[in-house]
């Protein structure tokens, strides 16, 4: 599958009874950056989850290049890597950091001669090499979330969804790699979806923003484009203002 357009056809996901998305429409083009915007409670980890294929749609759908995505569509799933904001101490708690990375390249089915020296070289470049050999519980939640980032780099599918990355615990160099990784995976005609709660994010690295409020899109637009809090409609008033600096 050269790289994926994604369509949310009114998608929406109910817990017990309560809409955390619904009627999401947006499409989101190969070589896309897209920002997805909104404060507690908005629906983004929840729709990053359905394009994963962790959850499935309570009503709509989500095409990965026309195929609707849900969990047991393990050929699609592989399209598509969510590193969540249990990544860091679920991993830790769970599972050791080097069989974690073995068993996403097998998940991926990414095995290729040579992973072992990119994976090496991400260690280094990372500056993680001393949690190596770490047992499980003995990372920190930024060194964990690199031994994530490491399997996501040597996979490369081709849609990368980042829940909150900026919160992740990484350092000045691990967010740098990680955002030069995004760009270069964007230029390669990947899809990259990130969550955030500060525009400002999204005004620097994305090229597309969605902004989600109360489970509802209130905005689908450039990131440059996105109004500050003072210069919006009342409706959108609201989401801007529950969100970090502008
Ligand atoms: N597994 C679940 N069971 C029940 N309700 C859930 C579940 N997951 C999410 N929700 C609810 O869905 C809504 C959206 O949650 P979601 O985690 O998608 O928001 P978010 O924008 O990622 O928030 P935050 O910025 O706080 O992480 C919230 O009201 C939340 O309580």
């Amino acid at each position: 599958m050269s790289s994926p357009t994604i369509h949310f056809e009114n998608t929406g996901r109910n817990f017990r009874g309560k809409w955390a998305l619904r009627g999401m429409n947006a499409t989101i083009s190969p070589g896309t950056i897209c920002g997805v915007l909104g404060a507690n409670g908005a629906g983004k980890s929840t729709l990053l989850r359905l394009l994963a294929g962790w959850l499935p749609v309570s009503e709509g759908r989500i095409l990965v290049d026309e195929s609707p995505m849900r969990p047991t569509a393990i050929h699609l799933r592989r399209q598509a890597m969510l590193l969540d904001d249990a990544t860091g101490p679920t991993k830790r708690e769970n599972g050791a950091s080097v069989q974690d990375l073995c068993d996403t390249i097998d998940n991926y089915q990414a095995d290729r001669p040579g992973i072992e020296n990119e994976v090496a070289d991400w260690f280094e470049k990372l500056d993680v090499i001393s949690v190596y050999k770490s047992r499980p519980g003995e990372m920190s939640k930024g060194q964990a979330y690199k031994i994530a980032m490491i399997g996501l780099f040597v996979t490369a599918p081709h849609v990368w969804l980042l829940d909150e990355p900026f919160s992740a615990g990484l350092d000045a160099s691990g967010l740098r790699i990680l955002e030069e990784q995004m760009a270069q995976h964007a230029a390669a005609g990947g899809i990259v979806l990130f969550s955030s709660q500060w525009p400002e994010h999204a005004r620097r690295l994305a090229d597309w923003a969605l902004v989600l409020h109360e489970g509802s899109l209130e905005w689908s637009a450039t990131p440059e484009t996105l109004p500050t809090a003072k210069e919006t409609p009342p409706s959108l008033q609201a989401v801007l203002q529950g969100l970090g600096p502008q």
